[in-house]
């Protein structure tokens, strides 16, 4: 089995590779057999390209490389030597060592800087012989420091011809500099670039032309020396450690050790994160590390979710740049299982789950940052209905590390990037991918992180997102599997299309009293009959259009409630009905129409969410009472083939199960592009609180229409919120203090902690 590989015009390097000055005798002389078994330990270890050059050992390692190499087929594995310095006999040195050159081997040749036609065609000839192949796949000049003229003139050109023979696969050269790497790609023909010491952990900013123009011309680029000599190549930074072949300074010392308490932050192992960091550029094809004995020499190990890694390292060096001043972070966070009791009074009660207690896997992001003297803080959550909410406080956990020690900037500045950071944890991802408890955990994570860039801008979030760039909330938005619905041309259009409108938008939204809603605080299952009258005659006098009912228990007992409240609310209020996915579609269908003479708007969550045939049958069979479904939702994939297959008439987003704005904005794209009223989820504990923000973005960037839309509102638990929603005359007040309207308040943490709040402790002594 071999290491993965990254494929450049033809050549399939693994990425990782073997560099093997040691077979030359670096530093101290190794047998020929030892040789053989540290190449014999690499191929083992799935690595497939070599790195070697005439100056390892004045040959040695061209040797040793060879004969071990013989072993396995020429076709496996790519092979890089280099030209430059042409080995010439030196008899009057044959008795000394080459210790000067840092090789311990006779100095029976010398080295002859030579970038001419005949010194390249003499070095390859020397070096196929040595190695004991036919072809060379890439061929370095090696360290032309001092050659650029050369270089760039009579080596580049014969190794275009020999390229063009076929003598040799690809040609560059070996530096240890950027900025002469990126003049070769600019002005030769190379096709791949070894870059050592220059982009690691450490060092990135001499790396940056070069990575640019590799880009851009589609050159390869190998990185070497990523230990910077020795400094990053063990776990923990050593006191004497060496940086570029000389004792490290201390400056030096104290940025390794700053990574070092990263990688330990993010359970990753320091030379494991070195390997890994130059791979996070898609121009780099290999990271070769230097290889000693068998058991020795470079492991993938634990390496960090890189993309975090990478960013964390970013910001660490900033914030050296700031030299600890002025930039701000995500110093920590707080994750807490708050769970409401709301099961002992039936409140939240439906057909399939009958004793919901409302919980919030509540997550707050804490900065260093303050706003008008407050400290400047994140807040999300995610809902659930009780056990289980450890589950998602665990998840939300795993993900929220990745954004601790993070620039502020570059979190809220890029909520697109902060997004993709967490939802592609290569590991997570496995747990759902963008389903169940990950998928809340990571709606819970990004919604605190919504709110923090709101309460950032001092703007409720409505007005962040409607007064962001079209560009800005496209590029944020998670599009991925859409584009056969929604293109993010398509996405940038429409959005564009009513920048001119939304002042006056807003201006009508207030002016109506805010977003309508609809109140389901009549219709739990658990209620008897004298408080769901009591509650329906109060939605009434309190001017609801619209009301919910739970069904699907016992078609009897439907029959008569349902009978019930319309003769409560009389012929023109509408009346829906949620069966909470009890039905199979056969049975759906039976026993909505035998409703159906209560004249009902819709049928909510008829059977399982996932089945989008099967609500496409129920819809066509229950017309014109209209089928709405959502809460279950699992991600945006779901929602668009719920529009393709035209299976919904009413699309019912939650706020605290898709990853947040990144994911919602997208469904109310496609919805608004099919014509669907998107009518979102909310009964639970601080959903009413979210969605008030969604809907009114709706109406003000998007559809600017309340026609045939109404918002779930409950009345339960808004005493908890430091900013609750407020409705008033059946209409979600438009919000105006900054922010997701998330933030629980600290007394009710206190106690609705689970389980060691005041609450819990009380019910369980
Ligand atoms: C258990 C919960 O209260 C559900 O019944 C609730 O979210 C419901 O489905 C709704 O539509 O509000």
């Amino acid at each position: 089995m071999t290491l993965p590989t990254r494929s450049h015009r033809g050549l399939a390097f693994t990425t990782l590779g073997a560099g093997c000055a040691q077979l030359g005798n670096l530093y101290r002389a190794i047998s020929d057999e030892e040789a053989e078994a540290t190449v014999r330990a690499a191929w083992e270890r799935g690595i497939r390209y070599f790195d070697t050059a005439p100056h390892y050992g004045l040959g040695l390692s061209e040797r040793r490389l060879g004969r071990a190499l013989a072993a396995y087929p020429r076709d496996e594995y790519v092979l890089s030597t280099k030209v430059g310095r042409v080995l010439v006999p030196s008899p009057e040195t044959a008795g000394e060592r080459d210790l000067a050159n840092g090789f311990d081997v006779p100095a029976d040749s010398r080295r002859v800087y030579d970038l001419s036609r005949d010194g390249v065609l003499r070095s390859i000839e020397d070096s196929l012989e040595r190695l004991g192949v036919d072809r060379i796949d890439v061929v370095y000049m090696h360290d032309p420091d001092d050659h650029w003229e050369a270089a760039s003139t009579t080596g580049a050109e014969t190794l275009v011809q020999l390229r063009d023979e076929g003598v040799i696969g690809g040609f560059g050269a070996g530096m240890n500099q950027g900025e002469m790497l990126a003049d070769l790609i600019e002005q030769t023909d190379v096709d791949i670039v070894m870059c050592a010491g220059r982009l690691t952990l450490l060092e990135q900013d001499h790396a940056e032309r070069m990575l640019r123009l590799a880009a851009e011309r589609d050159v390869a680029v190998v990185a070497a020396a990523v230990y910077n000599s020795g400094l990053l190549s063990r776990e923990s930074v050593a006191e004497d450690a060496t940086f570029n072949y000389t004792q490290a300074p201390a400056g030096i010392l104290a940025r390794a050790r700053d990574i070092e308490r990263i990688c330990r932050e993010h359970n990753a192992s320091l030379p494991a994160a070195a390997v890994q960091f130059p791979l996070r550029y898609p121009q780099v094809v290999s990271v070769v590390a230097g290889m000693r004995g068998a058991d020795q020499g470079p492991r993938d190990g634990r390496a960090a979710h890189c993309a975090t890694l990478r960013r964390t390292l970013a910001c660490a060096r900033r914030r050296r740049l700031h030299q600890g001043g002025s930039m701000s972070t995500i110093t920590s966070v707080e994750i807490h299982d708050l769970r409401f009791p709301t099961s002992v009074t039936a409140d939240g009660s439906d057909a399939m789950n009958q004793d919901a207690d409302y919980s919030a896997a509540y997550v707050v992001l804490l900065t260093d940052e303050t706003v008008d003297g407050e400290p400047l803080r994140g807040h999300g959550f995610t809902f659930t209905i009780g056990r289980g909410n450890e589950l998602c406080a665990a998840a939300a956990r795993s993900y929220a590390n990745h954004l601790v020690g993070q620039d502020l900037d570059d979190v809220v500045g890029d909520l697109g990037g902060t997004y993709r950071l967490l939802a592609s944890d290569s590991q997570l991802r496995w747990l759902g991918p963008e389903k169940g408890v990950v998928h809340l955990a990571l709606a819970a994570v990004m919604n605190a992180a919504w709110d923090l860039a709101a309460r950032r801008a001092g703007k409720p979030l409505w007005r962040y997102l409607v007064e962001l760039p079209a560009e800005t909330l496209v590029d944020a938005l998670d599009l991925r599997y859409l584009s056969d619905e929604l293109t993010r041309d398509e996405a940038i259009a429409m959005l564009r299309a009513t920048a001119p409108l939304r002042a006056a938008r807003t201006a009508e939204l207030e002016a109506a009293g805010g977003y309508p809603c609809y109140t389901t605080s009549a219709g739990w299952l658990g209620y008897d009959d004298d408080k769901m009258v009591r509650l329906l005659r109060e939605a009434v006098a309190e001017g609801y259009s619209h009301v919910k009912l739970k069904v699907g228990r016992d078609l009897h007992e439907d029959r008569r409630r349902v009978a019930l409240a319309r003769a409560i609310i009389g012929p023109d209020i509408k009346l829906m009905i949620d069966a909470n996915q009890m039905w199979d579609v056969p049975q759906a269908i039976e026993w909505v129409n035998a409703l159906a003479e209560y004249d009902l708007h819709w049928i909510e969550e008829p059977t399982s969410p996932d089945d989008i045939l099967g609500h496409a049958a129920i819809r066509a069979a229950v017309a014109p009472i209209g089928v709405a479904t959502g809460e279950h939702g699992m991600n945006r994939v779901l929602f668009k083939q719920l529009l393709q297959a035209e299976a919904i008439d009413y699309c019912q987003i939650d706020s605290a199960r898709m990853a947040s704005v990144n994911e919602i904005v997208a469904v109310y794209l496609m919805a608004a592009k099919r014509g669907v009223p998107v009518c979102p989820h909310a009964g639970g504990v601080g959903l009413c609180e979210l969605v008030q923000h969604l809907s009114i973005f709706d109406y003000i960037a998007l559809t600017g229409t309340t026609e045939d839309r109404v918002t779930e509102y409950v009345d339960h638990l808004h005493e908890h919120f430091a900013d609750p929603c407020i409705v008033a005359d059946a209409r979600y007040v438009v919000p105006t203090r900054p922010g997701y309207s998330a933030e629980i308040i600290e007394g009710s943490i206190a106690e609705f902690e689970f389980p060691d709040g005041g609450y819990w402790r009380q019910v369980v002594a």
